[in-house]
This record gives C-alpha cells, sequence and structure tokens, in this order.
C-alpha cells in the first residue's frame, strides 16, 4: 500500500465530519442540516422573522455507519448586519476543524446581484482556499421533480456565468437534495452522494481542514476585501435604483409629451382659425368703419 493511500485510508476512517452551511437566507441551509442529521436540529420555515437564523449553531448526529456528522448551521449571508465577526464564531464552534463548506442554493429562486455579491463576500471571508472546501448543494430537488427536471436541465437552461464559474472553481462538485422528500430510499441516496463528496474534499486536502487559521496580514487583507465588497453591494444598489428612478422618469416624459404635443397643435388650429377670423373681419367694410370710430382697440 502507498503511503499517501494509507494516510487516505486513515483519514477516510476517521470517526467524524465537520461541515458549514452558508449561503442567502431562505436556501434552505437548515432544511438541509436537518436532512443531514436525519432530525429537525434546526429550525426551518418559510421567510418568517422568527424562522430566520440569527446565530450559529452546531448540531451532531451518529450515521448509520458510526460515523459522527457535525453540521454548523449560519446564518444567512446577505445579512452584512451580524457580520464577519459572527462567522468567525460559527467557524469556532468546529473544535477540529471545518471539513467542507457547503454552499446552499435553491433551484426555486433566482441566481440574484445580491447572491453574487454574497457569495464574493463568502470568497472575501474564506479566502481563496473556499474553493478547496467547497461543495455546492442545491435544495428544491421536489420543484424540479414535478416539472420533470433534471439538475443538468436546470444548469443546461442558463446557467449565470457566476454560477458557472463557481462549479468549475470547485471541479464540479454539487449535489441535489430534496428537503420535503418523506421516501426514506431517497433520503439516504442524496445524503450519500453527499458524504462521498465530502471524503473527495478531505482526500483532495490530505485530510487538513479548514481552520480559519490566517495571518493577521492575511486577516487584514481579507477585511479590507470585505469592506470592499461591502460598499460595492451598496454600489451596485445604488445604481440599480437610480437606473430604475430614470427609468419611471423616462416612462413619464414618454407619456406626457405626446400629450402636450397634442395639446399644442389644438391650441395653434384654434389660434389659426382665430387670426383667419380677425383678417377676415379686417376686410369687411363694417370692420373698416369699427376700426376708425375704435382705434384704440387692438382686435381690430
Ligand atoms: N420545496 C422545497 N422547499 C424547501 C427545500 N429546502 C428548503 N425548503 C424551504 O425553504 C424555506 C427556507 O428554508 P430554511 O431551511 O429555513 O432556509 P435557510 O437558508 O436556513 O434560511 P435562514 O435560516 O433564514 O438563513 C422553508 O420554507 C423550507 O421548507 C426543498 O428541498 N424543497
Amino acid at each position: 500500500m502507498s503511503q499517501s493511500s494509507m494516510h487516505d485510508d486513515r483519514e477516510l476512517t476517521s470517526p467524524s465530519r465537520t461541515v458549514i452551511l452558508v449561503g442567502r437566507t431562505g436556501n434552505g441551509k437548515s432544511a438541509t442540516g436537518n436532512s443531514i442529521l436525519g432530525r429537525k436540529a434546526f429550525k426551518s420555515r418559510a421567510s418568517s422573522s422568527s424562522g430566520v437564523t440569527t446565530t450559529c449553531e452546531l448540531q451532531s448526529a451518529v450515521l448509520k455507519d458510526g460515523q459522527i456528522i457535525n453540521v454548523i448551521d449560519t446564518p444567512g449571508m446577505f445579512d452584512f448586519s451580524y457580520g464577519s465577526e459572527l462567522m468567525r464564531k460559527c467557524i469556532n464552534l468546529a473544535k477540529d476543524g471545518i471539513h467542507a463548506i457547503l454552499v446552499v442554493f435553491s433551484v426555486r429562486t433566482r441566481f440574484t446581484q445580491e447572491e453574487e455579491a454574497a457569495l464574493r463576500s463568502l470568497e472575501n471571508f474564506f479566502g481563496s482556499k473556499i474553493k478547496d472546501y467547497m461543495i455546492v448543494v442545491f435544495t428544491g430537488g421536489d420543484e424540479l421533480e414535478t416539472n420533470d427536471e433534471t439538475l443538468e436541465d436546470y444548469l443546461g437552461r442558463g446557467c449565470p456565468q457566476p454560477l458557472k464559474a463557481i462549479l468549475t472553481s470547485c471541479h464540479n462538485r454539487y449535489v441535489l437534495f430534496d428537503n420535503k422528500t418523506k421516501d426514506e430510499t431517497k433520503k439516504a441516496k442524496q445524503l450519500q452522494q453527499l458524504l462521498s463528496l465530502v471524503n473527495t474534499v478531505m482526500l483532495q486536502n490530505d485530510g487538513r481542514p479548514y481552520t480559519g487559521d490566517t495571518s493577521p496580514e492575511l486577516q487584514i487583507e481579507s477585511r479590507l476585501k470585505e469592506a470592499t465588497s461591502i460598499l460595492e453591494q451598496k454600489l451596485a444598489e445604488e445604481h440599480a435604483a437610480r437606473l430604475e428612478a430614470e427609468k419611471n422618469e423616462q416612462k413619464i416624459s414618454n407619456d406626457i409629451i405626446p400629450q402636450l404635443a397634442a395639446q399644442v397643435k389644438e391650441a395653434k388650429k384654434e389660434s389659426d382659425k382665430l387670426h383667419k377670423q380677425l383678417a377676415e373681419a379686417r376686410d369687411n367694410p363694417w370692420g373698416r368703419i369699427l376700426r376708425d370710430r375704435l382705434p384704440w382697440c387692438p382686435y381690430l
């Protein structure tokens, strides 16, 4: 047996795996965590303020093969008010480091500019290492099934460029989850697919988990990048708001200008008619008499 395979075997038989769930609020992080653990450990709810995850939480389960799985649920990536300090706390919950970073997307929602900005901030936070640890989890497998679509169909019909780039950078490590299914075989299969990707990540990183330990210089750099990314997002939002306002202004002028032009045309027609009548009146003998009698009247 080669040195590396001995190493691999040792790592793969290691009793525990720790994964962290990150992604946009409502993409299904908590629901995915529950599917992995096989019980309702995290609160997962449709967008009501009480269901939104605002803290980090670690929950564990012993899988059928005796392996321990630790899952860390995190607040939604878009809520910058929680800041990166909270994310650092989330990472610190993993005493022995993180074996895989699960980036959760939902096939039920559009990939927006916000999602792109959140991904950038994720990259800034974890650093370039993120691609070595990342696995993309798509939730909403049931909806694809309802539409008779596979994940490949979904990705094929116009996968946004930033998402494509992410999938390429993590060597297409992605998996589809249906967090609503009651089918035990399906549950086991999707979990198995995910765990096998976690093993691949562990092998590729020589068993070294992500610990978030970075030099002070890198930490400063990462904070700077994070601040820049937040500013960029704010600028993008303002730009979008300005474009929207301009569009509305344009719409108003597009509606009003033809109305005003019609009114001017009508007024001009009326004025031409009056001028004509006036000219006729001037030529009229009675008009001439009146003009002589009333020289001060401007209309004669
Ligand atoms: N149909 C369907 N709905 C899902 C799936 N996964 C999650 N959901 C629903 O999506 C909504 C949001 O799920 P959560 O797990 O609370 O999302 P989250 O990312 O943890 O949200 P935060 O806690 O706010 O960060 C809930 O109504 C879930 O039931 C899925 O696979 N299929």
